[in-house]
């Protein structure tokens, strides 16, 4: 079991950022030390929403409690996703010098959320090249949509020998390994939704029927279970056939309620025994 450092958005209503990624991530057995980079009362996928963006500061000052409890060599990984600013991501990049100064074992994912197809970017100027520039060279694995692969390495990637591509530049400027998901290139049915993931030279695909919804957070879960399946299987492509099936698992249940928001507490034995796995196959 893991120790997991969660630097993310917190939202009172609904599910994404930490109030999508620490509850599965418990329920998995874990512990999560959640720090929150804004804290707003939903997810800003509504168009309005009330609460603030912290700062760098505000991080630095929780990380610094938890360091005087003498516990950062005890942090296995730490997981940042949404930012809110700039500033706050050079405070997460320097948690992860801190963390990694008391345990150089210690894990650093990071999930570049900048935006969506559709929605376009989503988050502050700035964000996405502090992504590019800097908290993804840092980090040991990266979790980007298709838009944000494409957005990072600067590319149109609309086959599979071009995302592999992208994401071997990508894997050039730093994470050893990398989960894109919602992938759409040119063999993937209109139905289904492709998830890829690549470690040392390989690389694997999952492919799950696609849902007849839109939701927001699905990427925060998937981030923080592909994380904690691949610390504890130490396999990049186990990780993404456990992570995939559960996230299914979560939206299938989501869909039949006709929920706006997913239902991460009701799904919660997704997160533990899919109802549905997908076979994973290397590409
Ligand atoms: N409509 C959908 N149908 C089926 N699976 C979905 C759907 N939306 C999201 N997912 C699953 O959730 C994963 C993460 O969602 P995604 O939208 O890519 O994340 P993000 O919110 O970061 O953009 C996808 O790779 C896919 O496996
Ligand atoms: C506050 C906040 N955090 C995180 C996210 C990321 O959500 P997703 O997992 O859909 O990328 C969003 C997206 O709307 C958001 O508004
Ligand atoms: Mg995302």
């Amino acid at each position: 079991m893991a120790n997991v450092l969660s630097i993310q958005s917190h939202v009172a209503y609904g599910h994404v950022g930490n109030a999508s990624a620490v509850f599965p991530l418990q329920r998995l057995g874990h512990e999560v030390w959640p720090v929150h980079t804004v804290q707003f009362s939903n997810h800003t996928g509504y168009g309005s929403w009330t609460g603030r963006v912290f700062d760098g500061q505000a991080v630095d000052e929780v990380v610094d409690g938890i360091a005087a409890r003498g516990v950062l060599g005890s942090c296995d990984a730490v997981l940042s996703g949404y930012l809110g600013s700039a500033d706050i991501g050079h405070a997460v990049v320097g948690t992860v010098a801190r963390v990694r100064a008391a345990n150089p074992a210690a894990v650093y994912c990071c999930d570049p959320v900048i935006g969506d197809v559709g929605r376009g970017v989503f988050v502050r100027p700035g964000i996405a090249e502090f992504m590019r520039d800097v908290a993804v060279p840092a980090a040991d694995v990266v979790t980007p949509n298709h838009f944000e692969l494409d957005l990072l390495t600067g590319r149109t990637t609309t086959t599979l020998p071009q995302v592999l591509e992208a994401v071997t530049a990508l894997q050039a400027t730093g994470p050893r390994v990398v989960l894109v998901t919602s992938l759409d290139v040119e063999d993937t049915p209109d139905d289904a939704v492709d998830l890829l993931a690549a470690e040392g030279g390989r690389a694997w695909r999952v492919r799950t029927p696609e849902l007849g919804l839109s939701v927001n957070g699905a990427g925060d879960a998937i981030a923080a279970l592909f994380l904690a399946h691949w610390m504890s299987t130490g396999s990049a492509a186990q990780a993404l056939g456990a992570a995939a099936s559960s996230v299914f698992g979560l939206l299938r249940m989501t869909a039949e309620a006709g929920s706006r928001e997913i239902l991460t507490v009701a799904a919660q034995e997704e997160f533990v025994a899919p109802s549905r796995t997908f076979e994973v196959t290397e590409i």
